[in-house]
């Protein structure tokens, strides 16, 4: 699913790998005044961005759409956009209303990284409850009993889940000599959370075995009316499991195809969630240049068969003002229980993507 290619070094090998160099963050250092250097964001060209807010925007005038983009269904309260040569790909740009981004923000962060949903962190700590609370308190994170010995590094660690890490204050432990680490940095470091049917990475697959919740209703509920477009009339989409990625500044998904459900004709309904991102659809082959497509909140993309097989990836997304496009998000969590969830967005985007994975 999310293999990179072997040779890491030939960031150029493939066309693939050429756009996403072209358009992810690097740093040009300049010297300031003080003649410290100072780093900035490389400019990047983003004239070859396809932007469906615009062709969007286009189809409510009546005007042409660009070559290559059709529109397929405008009884639908947005128009769904599909493209010519990428049958089973559709984009819904604004699918979510504000209020549904701004409740599917605050589970992300909260219901979705819970125990028995696996997250990143239960390879190193176990499962963990409450990690955005316990940020929000400015707790740590504390392994109980166990003093570091002068010779153990955090390298050495590497399954936990046997393991009992507990949140405390930083008072409760100002006495004791243990392994800790904030929750502030484990929200940050989150990169992904499981929902439904769990996904092993290790094993490239669903693992049954493992305990699991349902996909919460809504979600099924939402993603069931999503799927639509990209199914024949009468045809429902049984959503059984969902990923939650987490991107922050600089964060990337390399190029990878999600292979691993057992049906490609059913969609992978994928909805952006806080700060822009760049997109790339490629073909079968990484050798196919890849379309380059802006993705924000409350966008929703399908994937379905023959866009199945292509290769995707996001190698950037914007964190800053002009770019991020979160204003409608900002003027809504205002309220004193929101500002933790619009901090965290405002550097932040989320992406849920819901599966049929039989
Ligand atoms: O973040 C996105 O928009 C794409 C996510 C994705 O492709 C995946 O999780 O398989
Ligand atoms: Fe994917």
């Amino acid at each position: 699913m999310y293999g990179t290619e072997n040779n890491r070094d030939d960031s150029e090998r493939t066309a693939f790998r050429r756009s996403e160099k072209k358009y992810k963050l690097y740093y040009d250092y300049n010297a300031s005044s003080k003649n410290k250097k100072k780093k900035q964001p490389k400019p990047v060209d983003l004239a070859e961005v396809l932007d469906f807010r615009s062709i969007l925007e286009c189809y409510h005038q009546n005007a042409v759409l660009p070559s290559g983009v059709i529109v397929l269904h405008d009884k639908f309260t947005s128009p769904v956009f599909a493209l010519q040569n990428r049958p089973g790909f559709y984009f819904i740009p604004g699918a979510l209303s504000i209020e549904k981004q701004c409740s599917l923000i605050r589970e992300s962060l909260t219901d979705f990284p819970q125990p028995p949903n696996r997250t990143n962190h239960n390879a190193l700590y176990g499962p963990i409850q409450d990690v955005f609370v316990a940020a929000k308190e400015g707790k740590l994170l504390v392994e109980d009993n166990s003093p570091i010995t002068s010779s153990e590094t955090y390298a050495d660690i590497d399954h936990r889940d046997d393991k009992e890490w507990k949140f405390t204050t930083e008072k409760d432990m100002s006495l004791r000599k243990c392994r800790t680490v904030s929750a502030s940095v484990l929200l940050r470091k989150l990169r992904w959370s499981t929902l439904g049917l769990q996904f092993d990475w290790s094993k490239r697959n669903y693992d049954v075995s493992l305990p699991h919740n349902k996909i919460p209703e809504a979600l099924c509920e939402l993603s069931k009316q999503l799927a639509k477009p990209a199914l024949p009339g009468g045809v429902e989409f049984r959503p059984d499991a969902a990923i939650v990625n987490y991107f922050g500044l600089g964060d990337t998904l390399g190029g990878h195809l999600d292979d691993m459900e057992a049906d490609w004709s059913k969609p992978i309904v994928s909805l952006s969630l806080g700060c822009k991102a760049i997109f790339l659809l490629g073909g079968k082959s990484r050798e196919d240049t890849p379309l380059a497509m802006f993705l924000r909140s409350g966008d929703a993309v399908l994937m379905a068969g023959d866009a199945r097989e292509c290769f995707h990836g996001v190698p950037r997304i914007f964190t800053d003002k002009e770019n991020a496009e979160i204003g409608h998000l900002e003027t809504r969590l205002t309220h004193e229980d929101d500002i933790c969830f619009l901090k965290y967005i405002q550097t932040s985007r989320i992406n849920i993507n819901i599966r049929q994975v039989f």
